[in-house]
């Protein structure tokens, strides 16, 4: 039998959608963060964002999306609000009790999107 995928281990898409959905909620809670999703459609946002994140950790189904680079290109992105956002990533992960062994997984498949969001380098 071929190896689980974390993407598989975690419990397929449903797990990646709560997990996302639990994210956006720090995100829209954040003083210095909410307002780069004025104007997002929230709905389209978390379908893309699940998507991306699945196929980083394995699913078979292909991310169809924008490049990170395209995506972020016109938000003025800084290095704290990378931090912030990655910090509500894993505090999301750890409410539902993911390891963190396959926390640090999932944050060394994020962490090297910085220099494609941050566009602002101060
Ligand atoms: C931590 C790594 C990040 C990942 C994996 C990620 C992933 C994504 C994805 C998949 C999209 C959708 C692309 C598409 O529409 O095709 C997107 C768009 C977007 N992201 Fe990120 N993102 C990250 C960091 C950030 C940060 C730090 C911010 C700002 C604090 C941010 C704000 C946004 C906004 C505002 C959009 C566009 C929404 C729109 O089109 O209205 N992202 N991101």
């Amino acid at each position: 039998m071929p190896t689980q995928t974390l993407f598989h281990e975690l419990g397929g898409k449903e797990t990646i959608a709560l997990v996302v959905d639990n994210f956006y909620v720090k995100m829209l809670a954040d003083e210095e963060l909410k307002h780069f999703f004025d104007f997002t459609d929230m709905k389209k946002q978390k379908a893309h964002l699940t998507s991306f994140v699945s196929f980083a950790i394995g699913s078979q189904e292909a991310y169809k999306g924008k490049s990170m680079k395209d995506a972020h290109a016109h938000l003025q992105i800084k290095p704290v609000h990378f931090q912030k956002t990655a910090g509500h990533l894993i505090a999301t992960l750890q409410e539902l009790n993911v390891p963190q062994d396959k926390i640090d997984t999932i944050i060394s498949k994020i962490a090297p999107l910085q220099d494609d969001i941050v566009t602002v380098k101060n």
